[in-house]
Protein backbone atom coordinates (compact mmCIF):
# COMPACT_ATOMS: atom_id res chain seq x y z
CA UNK A 1 0.00 0.00 0.00
CA UNK A 2 1.21 3.24 0.47
CA UNK A 3 4.62 4.13 1.25
CA UNK A 4 6.41 4.85 4.43
CA UNK A 5 6.21 8.62 5.03
CA UNK A 6 8.62 11.28 6.19
CA UNK A 7 9.80 10.09 9.97
CA UNK A 8 11.11 6.82 10.74
CA UNK A 9 8.80 3.54 11.64
CA UNK A 10 10.14 3.63 15.32
CA UNK A 11 9.73 7.52 15.91
CA UNK A 12 6.59 6.91 14.52
CA UNK A 13 5.71 3.47 16.69
CA UNK A 14 6.32 5.67 19.73
CA UNK A 15 4.84 8.74 18.45
CA UNK A 16 1.47 6.82 18.25
CA UNK A 17 1.26 5.33 21.37
CA UNK A 18 2.01 8.63 23.61
CA UNK A 19 1.98 11.55 21.10
CA UNK A 20 0.73 14.72 22.49
CA UNK A 21 2.29 17.25 20.34
CA UNK A 22 1.79 17.18 16.26
CA UNK A 23 4.65 15.94 14.17
CA UNK A 24 6.36 18.72 12.13
CA UNK A 25 5.35 18.99 8.56
CA UNK A 26 7.69 18.58 5.50
CA UNK A 27 8.17 22.10 5.38
CA UNK A 28 9.38 22.07 8.92
CA UNK A 29 6.09 23.90 10.43
CA UNK A 30 4.02 22.18 13.05
CA UNK A 31 1.58 20.28 12.05
CA UNK A 32 -1.69 19.53 13.89
CA UNK A 33 -2.34 16.02 14.85
CA UNK A 34 -5.58 16.40 12.85
CA UNK A 35 -3.82 16.86 9.98
CA UNK A 36 -4.02 13.76 7.54
CA UNK A 37 -0.15 13.29 8.39
CA UNK A 38 -0.52 9.91 9.19
CA UNK A 39 -2.80 7.91 6.52
CA UNK A 40 -5.17 5.25 7.89
CA UNK A 41 -2.65 2.46 6.05
CA UNK A 42 0.26 4.51 8.07
CA UNK A 43 -1.25 3.95 10.98
CA UNK A 44 -2.89 0.28 10.65
CA UNK A 45 0.97 -0.66 9.59
CA UNK A 46 2.95 1.13 12.24
CA UNK A 47 0.40 -0.34 14.75
CA UNK A 48 0.75 -3.81 13.63
CA UNK A 49 4.49 -3.58 13.50
CA UNK A 50 4.17 -1.98 17.23
CA UNK A 51 2.40 -5.13 18.12
CA UNK A 52 4.59 -7.57 16.50
CA UNK A 53 7.69 -6.10 17.23
CA UNK A 54 10.17 -4.20 14.86
CA UNK A 55 11.97 -6.82 12.32
CA UNK A 56 9.31 -8.88 11.59
CA UNK A 57 9.69 -8.10 8.05
CA UNK A 58 10.89 -4.97 5.97
CA UNK A 59 9.35 -2.00 6.31
CA UNK A 60 8.79 -1.46 2.50
CA UNK A 61 8.05 -5.52 1.52
CA UNK A 62 5.38 -6.72 -0.29
CA UNK A 63 3.22 -7.30 2.40
CA UNK A 64 3.46 -4.73 4.63
CA UNK A 65 2.56 -2.18 2.17
CA UNK A 66 -0.57 -4.54 1.44
CA UNK A 67 -1.07 -4.38 5.24
CA UNK A 68 -3.22 -1.28 5.13
CA UNK A 69 -4.43 -2.25 1.00
CA UNK A 70 -8.78 -2.39 0.67
CA UNK A 71 -10.03 -5.53 -0.74
CA UNK A 72 -11.97 -4.16 -3.25
CA UNK A 73 -13.36 -5.45 -6.73
CA UNK A 74 -10.31 -4.81 -9.43
CA UNK A 75 -10.65 -1.73 -11.07
CA UNK A 76 -12.41 -3.25 -14.45
CA UNK A 77 -11.21 -5.97 -15.70
CA UNK A 78 -7.87 -4.62 -16.60
CA UNK A 79 -6.94 -4.06 -13.03
CA UNK A 80 -7.09 -6.88 -11.38
CA UNK A 81 -3.87 -7.80 -9.52
CA UNK A 82 -1.38 -7.63 -11.85
CA UNK A 83 2.04 -8.38 -10.85
CA UNK A 84 3.82 -4.81 -10.51
CA UNK A 85 6.35 -6.00 -13.24
CA UNK A 86 3.59 -5.75 -16.32
CA UNK A 87 3.33 -1.98 -15.02
CA UNK A 88 1.57 0.63 -16.43
CA UNK A 89 2.04 -0.37 -19.82
CA UNK A 90 -0.41 -3.23 -19.71
CA UNK A 91 -2.96 -1.13 -17.86
CA UNK A 92 -2.79 2.01 -20.30
CA UNK A 93 -4.43 -0.40 -22.81
CA UNK A 94 -7.75 1.10 -21.16
CA UNK A 95 -6.67 4.76 -20.73
CA UNK A 96 -7.62 7.06 -23.70
CA UNK A 97 -5.00 7.96 -27.22
CA UNK A 98 -4.96 11.13 -25.46
CA UNK A 99 -2.93 10.14 -22.48
CA UNK A 100 -0.98 7.83 -24.02
CA UNK A 101 1.02 10.57 -26.62
CA UNK A 102 3.54 11.36 -23.70
CA UNK A 103 4.72 8.31 -23.68
CA UNK A 104 7.06 8.13 -26.53
CA UNK A 105 8.71 10.96 -25.80
CA UNK A 106 10.59 12.69 -22.62
CA UNK A 107 8.68 14.84 -20.84
CA UNK A 108 11.35 17.74 -20.97
CA UNK A 109 10.89 17.17 -24.55
CA UNK A 110 7.84 18.62 -23.80
CA UNK A 111 7.71 20.74 -21.02
CA UNK A 112 9.97 22.88 -18.77
CA UNK A 113 10.04 22.20 -15.29
CA UNK A 114 9.03 25.03 -12.72
CA UNK A 115 8.19 25.34 -9.10
CA UNK A 116 7.26 22.76 -7.03
CA UNK A 117 3.87 22.93 -6.20
CA UNK A 118 3.42 20.25 -3.54
CA UNK A 119 4.70 16.82 -2.10
CA UNK A 120 2.14 14.19 -1.01
CA UNK A 121 3.00 10.53 0.23
CA UNK A 122 3.93 9.30 -3.67
CA UNK A 123 5.75 12.05 -4.45
CA UNK A 124 6.06 15.81 -5.74
CA UNK A 125 3.92 17.68 -8.04
CA UNK A 126 5.45 20.41 -10.17
CA UNK A 127 4.52 23.33 -12.67
CA UNK A 128 5.45 22.65 -16.07
CA UNK A 129 5.07 24.71 -18.86
CA UNK A 130 4.31 23.61 -22.61
CA UNK A 131 7.11 24.27 -25.06
CA UNK A 132 5.12 24.67 -27.92
CA UNK A 133 1.93 26.65 -26.22
CA UNK A 134 2.76 27.80 -22.88
CA UNK A 135 0.39 26.63 -21.66
CA UNK A 136 0.83 25.69 -17.62
CA UNK A 137 0.23 22.11 -16.43
CA UNK A 138 0.74 20.33 -12.74
CA UNK A 139 2.97 17.65 -13.27
CA UNK A 140 3.02 14.36 -10.38
CA UNK A 141 5.89 12.40 -10.87
CA UNK A 142 5.27 9.14 -9.09
CA UNK A 143 8.27 6.42 -8.53
CA UNK A 144 6.93 2.80 -10.10
CA UNK A 145 6.84 -0.09 -8.23
CA UNK A 146 3.15 0.75 -6.33
CA UNK A 147 0.03 -1.21 -7.13
CA UNK A 148 -1.86 2.13 -6.42
CA UNK A 149 0.06 4.10 -9.37
CA UNK A 150 -1.94 2.24 -11.31
CA UNK A 151 -5.01 2.34 -10.25
CA UNK A 152 -4.60 6.65 -10.06
CA UNK A 153 -4.20 6.97 -13.50
CA UNK A 154 -6.89 4.11 -14.64
CA UNK A 155 -9.50 6.10 -12.05
CA UNK A 156 -8.28 9.33 -13.19
CA UNK A 157 -8.64 8.81 -16.54
CA UNK A 158 -12.07 7.08 -15.89
CA UNK A 159 -13.19 9.97 -14.40
CA UNK A 160 -11.48 12.55 -16.29
CA UNK A 161 -14.25 15.39 -18.19
CA UNK A 162 -15.74 15.94 -15.47
CA UNK A 163 -15.61 19.63 -14.60
CA UNK A 164 -15.42 18.75 -10.46
CA UNK A 165 -12.01 16.33 -11.49
CA UNK A 166 -8.71 17.30 -11.97
CA UNK A 167 -8.17 16.53 -15.74
CA UNK A 168 -5.54 13.90 -16.61
CA UNK A 169 -3.91 15.11 -19.98
CA UNK A 170 -1.07 12.60 -20.23
CA UNK A 171 1.41 10.03 -19.21
CA UNK A 172 4.90 9.74 -19.43
CA UNK A 173 6.54 6.78 -18.83
CA UNK A 174 10.18 6.53 -17.85
CA UNK A 175 12.73 3.52 -16.25
CA UNK A 176 12.21 4.60 -12.57
CA UNK A 177 8.44 6.65 -12.18
CA UNK A 178 5.75 7.76 -14.50
CA UNK A 179 4.63 11.43 -14.74
CA UNK A 180 0.99 12.84 -14.65
CA UNK A 181 0.61 15.47 -16.28
CA UNK A 182 -2.22 16.94 -14.83
CA UNK A 183 -4.18 20.46 -15.42
CA UNK A 184 -3.09 23.16 -13.33
CA UNK A 185 -4.98 24.71 -10.42
CA UNK A 186 -4.04 27.96 -9.82
CA UNK A 187 -6.05 28.83 -6.68
CA UNK A 188 -4.26 26.03 -4.52
CA UNK A 189 -5.93 23.79 -2.04
CA UNK A 190 -9.14 24.62 -0.34
CA UNK A 191 -7.55 23.64 3.21
CA UNK A 192 -5.76 27.14 2.76
CA UNK A 193 -8.07 29.33 2.02
CA UNK A 194 -10.12 27.75 5.32
CA UNK A 195 -7.37 28.21 7.33
CA UNK A 196 -7.22 31.58 6.35
CA UNK A 197 -10.48 32.27 6.07
CA UNK A 198 -12.15 30.92 9.18
CA UNK A 199 -15.94 29.80 9.66
CA UNK A 200 -17.56 30.53 6.14
CA UNK A 201 -21.38 32.21 6.20
CA UNK A 202 -23.56 29.86 5.08
CA UNK A 203 -24.06 30.59 1.13
CA UNK A 204 -20.69 30.82 0.39
CA UNK A 205 -20.26 26.91 2.35
CA UNK A 206 -23.35 25.63 0.34
CA UNK A 207 -21.79 26.81 -2.71
CA UNK A 208 -18.94 25.02 -2.78
CA UNK A 209 -20.27 22.29 -0.82
CA UNK A 210 -22.77 21.52 -3.26
CA UNK A 211 -19.99 21.49 -6.48
CA UNK A 212 -18.15 19.00 -3.80
CA UNK A 213 -20.98 17.04 -3.73
CA UNK A 214 -21.88 17.00 -7.71
CA UNK A 215 -18.55 15.47 -7.81
CA UNK A 216 -18.95 12.76 -5.86
CA UNK A 217 -22.51 12.20 -6.89
CA UNK A 218 -20.28 12.03 -10.37
CA UNK A 219 -17.47 9.38 -8.76
CA UNK A 220 -20.21 7.35 -7.22
CA UNK A 221 -22.05 7.26 -10.47
CA UNK A 222 -19.22 6.21 -12.28
CA UNK A 223 -18.26 3.44 -9.80
CA UNK A 224 -15.87 5.31 -7.86
CA UNK A 225 -15.57 5.63 -4.30
CA UNK A 226 -13.19 8.40 -3.52
CA UNK A 227 -11.88 7.49 0.14
CA UNK A 228 -9.65 10.29 1.00
CA UNK A 229 -12.14 13.41 0.74
CA UNK A 230 -10.92 16.48 2.50
CA UNK A 231 -9.88 19.74 1.93
CA UNK A 232 -6.69 19.06 1.28
CA UNK A 233 -7.67 16.77 -1.58
CA UNK A 234 -10.11 19.72 -3.17
CA UNK A 235 -8.22 22.32 -5.38
CA UNK A 236 -9.26 25.84 -6.99
CA UNK A 237 -8.95 26.15 -10.54
CA UNK A 238 -8.09 30.00 -11.59
CA UNK A 239 -11.70 30.59 -11.69
CA UNK A 240 -12.15 29.49 -7.96
CA UNK A 241 -14.33 26.42 -8.80
CA UNK A 242 -13.22 23.39 -7.21
CA UNK A 243 -11.88 20.15 -8.58
CA UNK A 244 -11.61 16.76 -6.67
CA UNK A 245 -8.12 16.01 -6.60
CA UNK A 246 -5.66 12.87 -5.50
CA UNK A 247 -7.46 9.97 -6.45
CA UNK A 248 -4.48 7.48 -4.55
CA UNK A 249 -7.13 5.75 -2.21
CA UNK A 250 -9.71 5.39 -5.03
CA UNK A 251 -11.44 2.64 -5.78
CA UNK A 252 -13.61 0.93 -8.50
CA UNK A 253 -16.94 -0.78 -7.07
CA UNK A 254 -19.85 -2.40 -8.76
CA UNK A 255 -23.04 -2.29 -7.52
CA UNK A 256 -23.65 -3.55 -4.30
CA UNK A 257 -19.94 -4.30 -3.54
CA UNK A 258 -18.59 -3.50 -0.28
CA UNK A 259 -15.01 -2.10 0.95
CA UNK A 260 -12.45 -3.38 3.20
CA UNK A 261 -9.23 -2.17 4.37
CA UNK A 262 -8.64 0.90 6.46
CA UNK A 263 -7.91 3.68 4.35
CA UNK A 264 -8.60 7.64 4.48
CA UNK A 265 -7.08 9.96 6.75
CA UNK A 266 -7.65 10.12 10.61
CA UNK A 267 -10.03 12.99 11.15
CA UNK A 268 -12.41 12.26 7.80
CA UNK A 269 -12.88 8.56 8.45
CA UNK A 270 -16.52 7.18 8.36
CA UNK A 271 -17.06 4.79 11.33
CA UNK A 272 -17.48 1.97 9.23
CA UNK A 273 -13.83 1.92 7.90
CA UNK A 274 -12.65 1.54 11.78
CA UNK A 275 -15.02 -1.43 11.59
CA UNK A 276 -13.97 -3.25 8.18
CA UNK A 277 -16.50 -3.21 6.13
CA UNK A 278 -18.11 0.17 4.12
CA UNK A 279 -19.49 1.07 0.61
CA UNK A 280 -19.37 4.58 -0.97
CA UNK A 281 -21.10 6.53 2.18
CA UNK A 282 -17.91 6.87 3.74
CA UNK A 283 -17.64 9.63 1.18
CA UNK A 284 -20.66 11.04 2.06
CA UNK A 285 -19.71 11.15 6.08
CA UNK A 286 -16.14 12.49 5.09
CA UNK A 287 -17.68 15.45 3.05
CA UNK A 288 -19.98 15.77 6.50
CA UNK A 289 -16.62 16.76 8.36
CA UNK A 290 -15.69 19.05 5.79
CA UNK A 291 -19.45 20.66 5.77
CA UNK A 292 -18.75 21.19 9.33
CA UNK A 293 -15.36 22.62 9.09
CA UNK A 294 -16.50 25.17 6.67
CA UNK A 295 -20.04 25.94 8.78
CA UNK A 296 -18.31 25.69 12.38
CA UNK A 297 -13.86 26.67 11.82
CA UNK A 298 -13.11 23.32 13.28
CA UNK A 299 -13.02 19.46 13.00
CA UNK A 300 -16.15 17.30 14.90
CA UNK A 301 -13.68 14.36 15.63
CA UNK A 302 -10.64 15.53 17.60
CA UNK A 303 -8.37 14.27 20.31
CA UNK A 304 -4.64 14.04 21.72
CA UNK A 305 -3.55 10.93 19.55
CA UNK A 306 -5.44 9.09 16.73
CA UNK A 307 -6.59 6.15 18.75
CA UNK A 308 -8.58 9.25 20.57
CA UNK A 309 -9.88 10.76 17.13
CA UNK A 310 -11.05 7.20 16.36
CA UNK A 311 -12.58 6.75 19.72
CA UNK A 312 -14.53 10.34 18.23
CA UNK A 313 -15.47 9.08 15.60
CA UNK A 314 -16.89 5.43 17.01
CA UNK A 315 -18.86 7.38 19.87
CA UNK A 316 -18.86 10.90 20.42
CA UNK A 317 -22.64 12.54 20.20
CA UNK A 318 -22.66 15.64 18.16
CA UNK A 319 -24.89 18.42 19.82
CA UNK A 320 -26.38 20.95 16.99
CA UNK A 321 -28.33 22.71 19.85
CA UNK A 322 -26.08 24.90 21.02
CA UNK A 323 -23.12 27.19 21.13
CA UNK A 324 -21.61 28.03 17.80
CA UNK A 325 -24.50 25.86 16.27
CA UNK A 326 -26.89 28.91 17.26
CA UNK A 327 -25.73 30.94 14.37
CA UNK A 328 -26.32 28.18 12.05
CA UNK A 329 -29.98 27.56 10.53
CA UNK A 330 -31.60 24.58 11.47
CA UNK A 331 -31.76 23.26 7.74
CA UNK A 332 -27.37 23.28 7.45
CA UNK A 333 -27.39 21.21 11.14
CA UNK A 334 -30.40 19.17 9.71
CA UNK A 335 -28.00 18.51 6.79
CA UNK A 336 -25.08 17.66 8.53
CA UNK A 337 -26.94 15.37 11.17
CA UNK A 338 -27.94 13.21 7.88
CA UNK A 339 -24.51 12.99 6.99
CA UNK A 340 -22.73 12.67 9.42
CA UNK A 341 -25.13 9.84 11.31
CA UNK A 342 -23.14 6.54 12.13
CA UNK A 343 -26.23 4.67 10.98
CA UNK A 344 -24.96 4.15 7.09
CA UNK A 345 -28.57 3.02 5.58
CA UNK A 346 -29.51 6.35 7.43
CA UNK A 347 -27.18 8.31 6.50
CA UNK A 348 -27.99 10.31 2.91
CA UNK A 349 -26.53 10.17 -0.76
CA UNK A 350 -25.03 12.27 -2.55
CA UNK A 351 -28.15 12.85 -4.80
CA UNK A 352 -30.09 13.04 -1.77
CA UNK A 353 -28.00 15.91 -0.32
CA UNK A 354 -28.07 17.29 -3.28
CA UNK A 355 -32.00 17.86 -3.14
CA UNK A 356 -32.00 19.19 0.36
CA UNK A 357 -33.45 22.34 1.03
CA UNK A 358 -30.49 24.01 2.31
CA UNK A 359 -28.46 23.57 -0.96
CA UNK A 360 -31.29 24.81 -2.96
CA UNK A 361 -31.80 27.87 -0.82
CA UNK A 362 -28.37 28.92 -1.23
CA UNK A 363 -27.05 27.75 -4.21
CA UNK A 364 -26.38 29.95 -7.18
CA UNK A 365 -28.79 28.22 -9.39
CA UNK A 366 -31.59 28.97 -7.20
CA UNK A 367 -30.51 32.81 -6.40
CA UNK A 368 -29.89 32.97 -10.28
CA UNK A 369 -33.11 31.56 -11.02
CA UNK A 370 -35.03 34.05 -8.89
CA UNK A 371 -33.24 37.23 -10.04
CA UNK A 372 -33.39 36.05 -13.83
CA UNK A 373 -37.16 36.03 -13.31
CA UNK A 374 -37.25 39.10 -11.57
CA UNK A 375 -35.24 40.84 -15.03
CA UNK A 376 -37.99 39.54 -17.08
CA UNK A 377 -41.01 40.87 -15.13
CA UNK A 378 -39.58 44.01 -14.41
CA UNK A 379 -36.36 44.88 -15.68
CA UNK A 380 -36.37 48.19 -14.37
CA UNK A 381 -36.28 46.95 -10.91
CA UNK A 382 -33.87 43.80 -11.69
CA UNK A 383 -31.03 44.53 -9.83
CA UNK A 384 -33.12 46.01 -6.38
CA UNK A 385 -35.23 43.11 -6.80
CA UNK A 386 -32.17 40.87 -6.94
CA UNK A 387 -30.79 42.35 -4.05
CA UNK A 388 -33.67 42.28 -2.28
CA UNK A 389 -33.99 39.04 -2.47
CA UNK A 390 -30.41 37.75 -1.62
CA UNK A 391 -31.06 39.62 1.42
CA UNK A 392 -34.52 38.20 2.10
CA UNK A 393 -32.41 35.04 1.46
CA UNK A 394 -30.66 35.00 4.51
CA UNK A 395 -33.93 36.59 6.32
CA UNK A 396 -35.71 33.50 5.39
CA UNK A 397 -33.45 31.24 6.82
CA UNK A 398 -33.19 33.07 10.07
CA UNK A 399 -37.16 32.85 10.44
CA UNK A 400 -37.17 28.91 9.60
CA UNK A 401 -35.05 28.96 12.28
CA UNK A 402 -37.90 30.22 14.68
CA UNK A 403 -40.68 28.19 12.34
CA UNK A 404 -41.59 31.29 10.88
CA UNK A 405 -42.79 31.01 7.06
CA UNK A 406 -42.12 34.47 5.36
CA UNK A 407 -44.96 36.68 5.19
CA UNK A 408 -45.77 37.21 1.67
CA UNK A 409 -47.39 40.92 2.83
CA UNK A 410 -43.99 41.96 2.85
CA UNK A 411 -43.55 41.53 -0.92
CA UNK A 412 -44.18 44.04 -3.28
CA UNK A 413 -47.50 41.73 -4.83
CA UNK A 414 -49.25 39.09 -3.52
CA UNK A 415 -49.20 37.75 -7.44
CA UNK A 416 -45.84 38.52 -7.42
CA UNK A 417 -44.34 35.19 -9.03
CA UNK A 418 -40.62 35.31 -6.88
CA UNK A 419 -42.82 36.22 -3.53
CA UNK A 420 -44.51 32.63 -4.21
CA UNK A 421 -41.45 30.62 -4.98
CA UNK A 422 -39.55 32.34 -2.03
CA UNK A 423 -42.55 31.31 0.24
CA UNK A 424 -43.15 27.95 -1.16
CA UNK A 425 -39.15 27.75 -0.52
CA UNK A 426 -39.60 29.02 3.04
CA UNK A 427 -42.35 26.82 3.98
CA UNK A 428 -40.37 23.54 2.64
CA UNK A 429 -37.20 24.81 4.72
CA UNK A 430 -39.61 25.20 7.79
CA UNK A 431 -40.94 22.24 7.55
CA UNK A 432 -37.54 20.35 7.40
CA UNK A 433 -37.67 17.77 10.34
CA UNK A 434 -34.71 19.03 12.50
CA UNK A 435 -35.15 15.51 14.36
CA UNK A 436 -33.00 14.39 16.93
CA UNK A 437 -30.82 11.71 15.65
CA UNK A 438 -32.10 8.21 16.49
CA UNK A 439 -31.03 7.08 19.80
CA UNK A 440 -29.75 3.45 17.20
CA UNK A 441 -27.80 5.84 15.16
CA UNK A 442 -25.49 6.72 17.99
CA UNK A 443 -23.03 4.97 20.00
CA UNK A 444 -22.92 5.41 23.56
CA UNK A 445 -23.13 9.53 24.63
CA UNK A 446 -20.56 11.59 25.48
CA UNK A 447 -20.12 15.10 26.34
CA UNK A 448 -20.84 17.24 23.30
CA UNK A 449 -17.65 18.17 21.84
CA UNK A 450 -15.62 21.28 22.75
CA UNK A 451 -15.39 23.61 20.29
CA UNK A 452 -19.04 23.56 19.53
CA UNK A 453 -19.60 25.86 22.41
CA UNK A 454 -17.17 28.31 21.55
CA UNK A 455 -18.84 30.78 18.83
CA UNK A 456 -15.86 32.34 18.68
CA UNK A 457 -13.55 30.04 16.11
CA UNK A 458 -9.94 32.34 15.75
CA UNK A 459 -7.60 31.43 12.85
CA UNK A 460 -5.08 29.95 15.74
CA UNK A 461 -8.16 26.92 16.18
CA UNK A 462 -8.32 26.68 12.85
CA UNK A 463 -4.80 26.05 12.61
CA UNK A 464 -4.75 23.89 15.24
CA UNK A 465 -8.06 21.80 13.60
CA UNK A 466 -6.46 21.32 10.65
N1 LIG B 1 -3.41 19.72 -10.43
C1 LIG B 1 -2.77 20.39 -9.46
N2 LIG B 1 -2.62 21.73 -9.54
C2 LIG B 1 -1.99 22.41 -8.56
N3 LIG B 1 -1.44 21.84 -7.46
C3 LIG B 1 -1.55 20.50 -7.34
C4 LIG B 1 -2.21 19.71 -8.31
N4 LIG B 1 -2.19 18.42 -7.91
C5 LIG B 1 -1.54 18.40 -6.74
N5 LIG B 1 -1.14 19.64 -6.38
C6 LIG B 1 -0.41 20.00 -5.16
O1 LIG B 1 0.42 18.91 -4.78
C7 LIG B 1 0.04 18.38 -3.50
C8 LIG B 1 0.18 16.87 -3.46
O2 LIG B 1 -0.61 16.30 -4.47
P1 LIG B 1 -1.45 14.97 -4.24
O3 LIG B 1 -2.34 15.16 -3.06
O4 LIG B 1 -2.09 14.56 -5.50
O5 LIG B 1 -0.27 13.97 -3.91
P2 LIG B 1 -0.28 12.68 -2.99
O6 LIG B 1 1.11 12.15 -3.00
O7 LIG B 1 -1.31 11.72 -3.43
O8 LIG B 1 -0.68 13.38 -1.63
P3 LIG B 1 -1.22 12.83 -0.26
O9 LIG B 1 -0.01 12.65 0.58
O10 LIG B 1 -2.10 13.97 0.24
O11 LIG B 1 -1.97 11.59 -0.52
C9 LIG B 1 -1.39 18.87 -3.30
O12 LIG B 1 -1.72 18.98 -1.96
C10 LIG B 1 -1.38 20.22 -4.00
O13 LIG B 1 -0.84 21.22 -3.15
Amino acid sequence: MRRKRKGSESDACEDIQGRSTPPRDHDGTKASNLTSYYSLEDYNRINKRCKEGAGDEPVNSFKSRLAGVATAPPCGASSSLVSPGRGLKRKIGCIEVATQTGRKNKIEDDYVFGATLGRGKFGSVSLCTSRASGEEFACKTLKKGEETVHREVEIMQHLSGHPGVVTLHAVYEESECFHLLMEFCSGGRLIDQMVKEGQYSEQRAANIFKDVMLVIKYCHEMGVVHRDIKPENILLATSGKIKLADFGLAMRVSNGQTLSGLAGSPAYVAPEVLQGNYSEKVDIWSAGVLLHALLAGALPFQGDSLDSVFEAIKTVKLDFQSGIWDSVSKPARDLLARMLTRDVSARITADEALRHPWILFYTERTLRSLSFKSKLRNPGQASELGRSQAVGGSSLIERSRNHTVLDSSTCKSEEDEECEFVDALAVAISHVKISEPKRSRLCSPTSPIEEQCSANISVSTLCRAF
